[in-house]
């Protein structure tokens, strides 16, 4: 995987701004978070690359792109893939996500197992680790998430659960290293990082210094409408809506030192009556999410742009391949 990334999405490697590697010892490579929804991936994705990058969100499975970002040590790069939530498929989506975790566990060069402390190790987390083990040969950490949940005495139980987990369904050892971590209050954070780098093969850094995420920027475009538009209605459509970037092009005859861009965004819902939550009362709330949505995206671009949101009723896009393929599933 790691000489195939470079060029994605547009962003790839520029001249300068470049790490030194030739100390010899430098690592890079690939790692994933997984763990069942809520387990805490996201959180502590963001507080390894230490920039927002995914929805994080108290409702479980919002997170629906794999989305990387790269933590940058003079002597390693770590580049992190956050999967949507492992979990037993339901709906088509939910196989299809399922297919994306497959895929990106046998891409990476080490999995970190995510299990918050606070919570009992279940069939959920069973069934995960059974997936883990079928990979094959390949580190996978344990990241016990949360510990500012738990107290000290319900960590160690916890710490213990998790080893035995691990012989149990691992085999010989087990996991290759247990951490307990908490994003929340920064605790073993930096431990985190330095354990999954020592499971990164010896190579040249594959990103230039300073790029916090490859992920396109239209994803993260999405992402910040994404995260508008669901606020204070989560209840009502958390699986129901898709946003899809339709195109970000700079207006013509703007000033050089002025510049504007034009954002046009769809918003795909599968009901009229959720179209209509979605826009509010004469379009009072879509207005909200637009003006809400453009701050986070002028904030990430760097510039002044016209948002331009659409809604529209995709049937039953969930179940259905063609949409789920035109959506970007
Ligand atoms: N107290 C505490 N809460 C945390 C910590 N990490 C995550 N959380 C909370 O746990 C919830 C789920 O966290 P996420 O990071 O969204 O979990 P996820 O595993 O990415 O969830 P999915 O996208 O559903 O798979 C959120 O409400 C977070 O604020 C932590 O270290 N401490």
């Amino acid at each position: 995987m790691a000489d195939q990334d470079g060029g994605k999405g547009g962003r790839g490697p520029q001249a300068g701004g470049w790490p030194q590697a030739d100390d010899g010892g430098y690592r890079a490579g690939f790692a994933v978070l997984v763990g069942r929804p809520n387990a805490g991936k996201s959180t502590l994705t963001n507080a390894l690359v230490g920039q927002k990058v995914a929805i994080t969100s108290a409702k479980p499975q919002t997170t629906r792109h794999t989305i990387r970002g790269i933590v940058h040590r003079s002597d390693a790069q770590l580049i992190l893939v956050d999967t949507p939530g492992l979990h037993r498929p339901r709906t088509l989506l939910g196989q299809r996500l399922n297919d994306l975790v497959a895929e990106t566990l046998s891409e990476v060069d080490a999995i970190g197992f995510c299990l918050p402390a606070n919570e009992r190790i279940g069939p959920g987390d069973r069934f995960i680790a059974s997936q883990l083990a079928a990979v094959g040969r390949k580190p996978i950490v344990a990241l016990v998430t949360k510990a500012d949940l738990a107290d000290r005495a319900a960590l160690t139980e916890q710490l213990l659960a998790v080893t035995e987990l691990g012989r149990e369904v691992l085999g010989g050892e087990g996991f290759a290293d247990i951490v307990p971590v908490s994003a929340k209050d920064g605790y073993q954070v930096e431990t985190v990082a330095d354990v999954l780098i020592s499971h990164m093969p010896p190579s040249p850094p594959l990103y230039p210094d300073g790029e916090l995420t490859d992920e396109p920027e239209a994803v993260m475009v999405a992402e910040l409408v994404r995260e508008a538009a669901l606020e204070g209605v989560r209840d009502e459509l958390p699986h129901s809506l898709a946003v899809v970037v339709d195109e970000i092009v700079p207006r013509e005859g703007r000033p050089e030192d002025n510049p504007l861009l034009d954002v046009r965004v769809n918003l795909f819902v599968e009901r009229p009556s959720q179209k209509a939550i979605i826009i509010g009362r004469g379009g009072e709330r879509l207005r909200d999410v637009g003006s809400h949505a453009r701050k986070g995206i002028e904030a990430l671009l760097g510039t002044r742009i016209y948002l331009d949101l659409h809604v529209k009723v995709a049937k039953d896009w969930q179940r259905d391949p063609k949409q789920l393929g035109r959506l970007g599933f």
